[in-house]
């Protein structure tokens, strides 16, 4: 039915506007199935999840997973994260997309300072709160979301420090309403996300199959996987995926369950980048650098 995105500075009331959201939302009438996925949920401490890169890509990878098995026309979830790096609310729109649901952005808009002081008193309190290096770091890397842009749209903005957060405030109203309205051949103000399968027919047309793309993708994980195999498990470097292609930097092992995994993210968000996007491979040699760049993008080399 419907995926929500809560954006948000770390200690900025997240979890809070959530659980307003979904109290709202079931105070309405059909009242829908709610599902909310969160770093609770899987037992992860905020503070293990944000200690360097790579814990923060597995627990973006497993966020965005569960949003992958979750999503469906009949539920509504809700993703309570920091969700602040702007190419990670891109993907989990493009999930939606894929998934031909509604998508919206509920945003915590509250100034570090205070964000600071509500962490601190978190500490004070003896709930669970960030490590102070560990806060800061966040705070600077955080890409406020912006409405012109379709995986920040549409943005309902709540201020907590300025108007506290109820289930009344404007912002969950709003998003209720665009969350559970009906919508019907006039409703303009209610989007519904729509697979591009047009699109991805003419982009992977002829030469473009998406068999070429299956294969040619493929063909990277085995040249990785022999590689890795007679590394015997040691360091590895660049793995050659032929002339005038881009070499593979593995820096350490990666199993073939997450190689595997990788490889249908890629092929799926490739599939449904919109025209204005990147352009897609329109040859094996165009797909096997398009991957490539992704996985040492991903495997953050
Ligand atoms: N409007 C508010 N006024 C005062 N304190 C608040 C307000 N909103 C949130 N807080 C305090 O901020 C702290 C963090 O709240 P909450 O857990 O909802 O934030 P969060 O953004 O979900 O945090 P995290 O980044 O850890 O997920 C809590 O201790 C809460 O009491």
């Amino acid at each position: 039915m419907a995926l929500v995105v809560i954006c948000g500075q770390p200690s900025s009331g997240k979890s809070i506007a959530t659980t307003c959201l979904a109290e709202a939302l079931n105070a309405t009438e059909p009242k829908p199935s709610v599902r909310i996925i969160n770093e609770t949920a899987f037992h992860l401490n905020r503070n293990q999840s944000y200690a360097d890169m790579t814990a923060e890509k597995n627990l973006r990878g497993v966020l965005r997973s569960e949003v992958d098995r979750s999503l469906s026309k009949d539920d509504i979830v809700i993703v309570d994260s920091l969700n602040s790096i702007k190419g990670y609310r891109y993907e989990l729109w493009c999930l939606a997309r894929a998934a031909g649901i509604r998508y919206c952005v509920l945003f915590c808009d509250v100034d570090e300072d205070c964000c600071r002081k509500w962490n601190e008193e978190r500490w004070e309190k003896e709930e669970p709160a960030y490590d102070d290096n560990i806060f800061e770091d966040l705070v600077r890397r955080f890409e406020k979301p912006d409405r012109r842009n379709r995986w920040d749209s549409p943005l309902f903005e709540l201020w907590p420090a300025r108007e506290g957060i109820e289930k009344s405030s404007a912002a969950i109203l709003e998003a209720v309403s665009y969350l559970t309205k009906k919508v019907d051949s006039k409703t303009r103000d209610v989007k519904i996300l729509q697979p591009t399968i047009a699109t991805q027919n003419a982009r992977f047309s002829g030469a473009n199959s998406l068999y070429e793309m299956d294969k040619a993708t493929q063909e990277v994980i085995n040249v990785i996987v022999e590689a890795q195999s007679k590394a015997l498990g040691g360091p590895l470097g660049s793995v050659s995926l032929g002339p005038e292609l881009p070499a593979v930097n593995m820096s350490t092992y990666v199993g073939l369950p997450e190689l595997r995994r990788l490889r249908r993210t890629f092929i799926k968000l490739t599939g449904q980048s919109s025209l204005s996007g990147p352009p897609p491979p329109s040859d094996a040699d165009s797909a096997k650098r398009m991957f490539a760049d992704y996985l040492n993008r991903e495997l953050g080399t």
